[in-house]
């Protein structure tokens, strides 16, 4: 059974369209990147399939998550959804995270809302016991002191570790992370990359991965959907579109990653 569905999504602003007509489906364990230049219109894509377009946005067009329709759906109707079958990392952790709450306390809402869905009751030691190893399972070395930190007393690279911990804390079979290592050093985006891949695997997760870094997605991603001005312009097999492109839009993207990794020369 299809876990994502979208059948021609469009998202309009005060009559312009900014996403147009765009299908896209995704089977359980699956992993899609969605590539395209900055404004093509991945984010409103994704953020539509979890109903959380923002205020002035309308969409139109099938979203099933799970069978289960989103568009048009109260927000009450797509609570069971979030978190559930579909989670989010964002650019910027500070857009999952409470800059007015300690870490801990933070990531004590998912894991106390997935205790309560599955009928467990948790005691504090349970609650803390389910922290250390949520930040355990995302490779954080001194989980402790993490939890008890404010997320401006963190690192950048600490701070998204610990968002995409939240988002896994709620037990989905999607996660969609857009752009999630763009707001970090070299290194650092590195190892959140190597952490998600063995995430998903180990977890059996489908991903739906957004970035316009071609590299990134190639080493993630097995089937590709490239956007330009909101619309679908090429999808197929990552390695077919990357090296194979059809489509001028996606030769010129391809072409532009090349440049740019010849002008930056070998690594070190
Ligand atoms: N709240 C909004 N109101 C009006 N227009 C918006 C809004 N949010 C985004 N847009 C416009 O919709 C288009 C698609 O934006 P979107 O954020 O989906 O692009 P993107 O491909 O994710 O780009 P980026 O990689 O820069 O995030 C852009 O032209 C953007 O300016």
């Amino acid at each position: 059974m299809t876990l994502l569905q979208v059948q021609g999504l469009s998202v309009q602003a005060r009559g312009r369209a900014l996403v147009e007509d765009v299908d896209l489906t995704l089977a359980p364990g699956e992993r899609l990147g969605l590539v395209g230049e900055s404004g093509s219109g991945k984010s409103l894509t994704a953020l539509a399939v979890l109903g959380l377009l923002p205020p002035g946005l309308t969409a139109s067009g099938r979203v099933l998550l799970d069978g289960r329709p989103v568009i048009g759906q109260p927000d009450r109707a797509l609570v069971p959804l979030r978190g559930a079958v579909a989670a989010m990392v964002f650019q910027d952790p500070r857009m999952a995270l409470d800059p007015l709450m300690r870490l801990g306390d933070q990531l004590a809402v998912p894991l106390r809302r997935r205790a309560a869905r599955e009928g467990r009751s948790m005691s504090r030691q349970d609650l803390r016991a389910a922290q250390v190893a949520a930040l355990e399972r995302v490779a954080i070395a001194e989980p402790a002191r993490i939890l008890d930190a404010w997320p401006h007393q963190v690192s950048g690279g600490q701070r998204q570790r610990v968002a995409i911990a939240m988002a896994l804390a709620c037990g989905p079979r999607l996660l969609i992370a857009d752009e999630p290592t763009t707001a970090l050093d070299v290194s650092t985006q590195a190892e959140v990359m190597a952490l998600l891949d063995r995430l998903v695997r180990d977890e059996g997760l489908a991903l739906l991965f957004i970035s316009h870094d071609l590299p990134v997605v190639a080493g993630i991603a097995d089937r590709v959907t490239v956007m330009a001005r909101g619309r679908v312009v090429e999808e197929g097999p990552t390695a077919q579109v990357f090296h194979a492109p059809a489509q001028p839009y996606t030769q010129g993207l391809i072409a532009a990653a090349r440049r740019l990794d010849a002008a930056l020369g070998p690594g070190e």
